[in-house]
């Protein structure tokens, strides 16, 4: 079954008189557990495209489904619910909050679910040891090197089990070991729970890794390669 579909989507953006075409009429379909990757040269609308699947952008044209449900048919608060319990975001500089811990920021976000504290605290220490984190629950970010404030940021992703997950240029600020590291617990999160991931990225290694590539340029596709 198809976990999202996006049919002829366009997004445009304004400054001053000119106007960016950031993505002209793009639509594909990604079936769940896919593992794919959005390639492309810097400004081809990547990043625009996971902005609109993550609900944190609007369209101009077209439509995007997920789970047959219309995102344009959301209003702020059902996108708000709906990001909140079924999408997860990594980020190239893993935006943890600094003043919390590796397990606050972790915990923090089933806080905002209906979940009891004992089943919280169960759960965050089960993600934590799962990503390699385990006796550095109490660590702020800035005690944590690169790659393990990625951990903690996956982490924070796959906590709430969400059915997708997004992730923006997640090893650009990584050396290439830890990046291959990264990728790999990804891959077996992928594996594990079935979770679709969906990257932005320049890296040539999560590209060889990824199961179907997709490349973008001037807003537009122009491949989609099935590796397996
Ligand atoms: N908020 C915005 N306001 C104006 N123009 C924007 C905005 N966001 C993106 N753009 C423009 O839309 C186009 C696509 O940008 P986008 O960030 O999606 O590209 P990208 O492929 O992710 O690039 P990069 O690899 O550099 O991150 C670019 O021309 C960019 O300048």
């Amino acid at each position: 079954m198809s976990i999202i579909r996006i049919e002829k989507v366009s997004r445009n953006y304004k400054t001053g008189a000119t106007l960016v075409k950031a993505l002209k009429k793009v639509s594909l379909t990604i079936e769940a557990g896919e593992f794919l990757s959005i390639a492309g040269p810097s400004g081809s609308g990547k990043t625009t495209l996971l902005n609109l699947i993550g609900c944190i952008d609007e369209l101009d044209e077209g439509e995007i489904f997920i789970n047959d449900t219309a995102i344009s048919s959301m209003d702020k608060i059902e996108k708000t619910a709906f990001r909140r319990n079924n999408l997860g975001f990594i980020f190239q500089t893993y935006n943890l909050i600094p003043v919390l811990s590796a397990y606050e920021n972790v915990s923090f976000v089933l806080s905002l679910l209906d979940i009891s504290e004992r089943e919280i605290k169960r759960r965050t220490y089960e993600v934590l040891m799962e990503v390699g984190l385990e006796g550095m629950e109490d660590r702020r970010p800035s005690k944590l090197s690169g790659g393990q404030q990625q951990r903690v940021a996956i982490a924070r992703a796959l906590v709430k089990n969400p059915q997708i997950i997004l992730a923006d240029e997640p090893t650009a600020n990584l050396d290439s070991k830890t990046g291959a590291e990264i990728l790999k617990l990804m891959k077996r999160m992928n594996e594990k729970y079935h979770t679709t991931f969906l990257f932005s990225t320049h890296d040539q290694m999560i590209m060889d890794y990824a199961s179907r590539l997709v490349q973008l340029h001037d807003g537009a596709i122009v491949s989609d390669e099935r590796r397996r």
